[in-house]
């Protein structure tokens, strides 16, 4: 049976930690001197504004980009992330928001696509029951393995492909804007699924830019501004705290707005 912790840490411990992480794209400095710390059990959500860093954070963790200095230590150790096979191979799975899966295959496929049980001679028996057991462990709502991804809604999809990510038991799992585009039902499905992620003693990082997501899943808030940190938060922190945090400004245009609507709704409440 997949079980997909594997052999992880104990919840709470730290699972990654990165130093003083920089990123140049010869004159452009991407990120600069970031520090993140996730552990198992926990999710943490990157958020920031376009061009704050976050995909190039996740590239950097994923070893599809090379951090320019700075110290990545994962589980315990210093890491070179030198090329994604690395990254994986440290159990470091990344689901990126293009998902990257076979319209035309079904979910069994997908799940295994390249990582076949044996390439040699397919054992679909083994491959389907390992599916299933994988989506009962997250409670996944698939109707039927055996069906073609591309007749899937996008919460399945986003299923698929976090089930697949953890097929190969990785310690740390990273999801680009998991939500994104999907509908009210289908963003709760996802947001249970990412919980039962962590429940299980993974260490989870979330991009979003939907901060009510964001709330309802992360336990801490990562907030990265112009390549930078920018403030660590918990959901409890106020809308205008982290809208500061990730614009930079206290007061600004999105800041009215969301402070006239909070005074609004007061108004009709009283
Ligand atoms: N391959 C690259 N070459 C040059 N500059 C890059 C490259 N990738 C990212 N950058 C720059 O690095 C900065 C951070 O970009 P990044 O895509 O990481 O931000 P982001 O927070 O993910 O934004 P978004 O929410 O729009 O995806 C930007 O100034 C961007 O132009």
């Amino acid at each position: 049976m997949t079980d997909i912790t594997g052999s992880g840490p104990t919840r709470g411990e730290p699972v990654l930690s990165l130093r003083n992480v920089s990123k140049n794209f010869g004159a452009v400095s991407a990120l600069t001197d970031i520090e993140l710390d996730v552990h198992a059990g926990e999710v943490v959500a990157l958020v920031g504004d376009n061009g704050a860093g976050k995909s190039t954070l996740v590239k950097i963790l994923a070893g599809v980009h090379q951090a320019s200095s700075g110290t990545i230590r994962f589980m315990g150790r210093e890491v070179a992330m030198t090329d994604p096979g690395a990254a994986l191979d440290l159990g470091i799975a990344t689901v990126f928001q293009d998902l990257a899966l076979c319209e035309n295959l079904d979910v069994v496929a997908n799940i295994f696509l390249g990582r076949e049980l044996d390439p040699w001679r397919l054992d679909e028996v083994a491959m389907e029951v390992k599916a299933w057991t994988l989506l009962n462990e997250l409670a996944a709502r698939i109707p039927s393995v055996r069906e073609p991804v591309a007749s899937l809604s996008g919460g399945q999809r986003q299923t698929v492909a976090i089930a697949r990510s953890l097929l190969l038991e990785p310690k740390l799992i990273m999801l680009d804007e998991p939500t994104a585009a999907l509908g009210v039902a289908q963003t709760a499905e996802v947001l249970n699924l990412i919980e039962r992620v962590r429940d299980r003693g993974l260490g989870v990082i979330v991009i979003s830019h939907n901060m009510e997501d964001v709330r309802a899943v992360a336990d801490r808030i990562v907030v990265l501004r112009l390549g930078r940190n920018n403030g660590v938060f918990t959901p409890e922190s106020s809308n205008h705290e982290l809208i500061a945090a990730i614009t930079g400004a206290t007061e600004n245009a999105v800041s009215r707005r969301a402070a006239a609507h909070a005074a609004a709704q007061e108004g009709g409440l009283a």
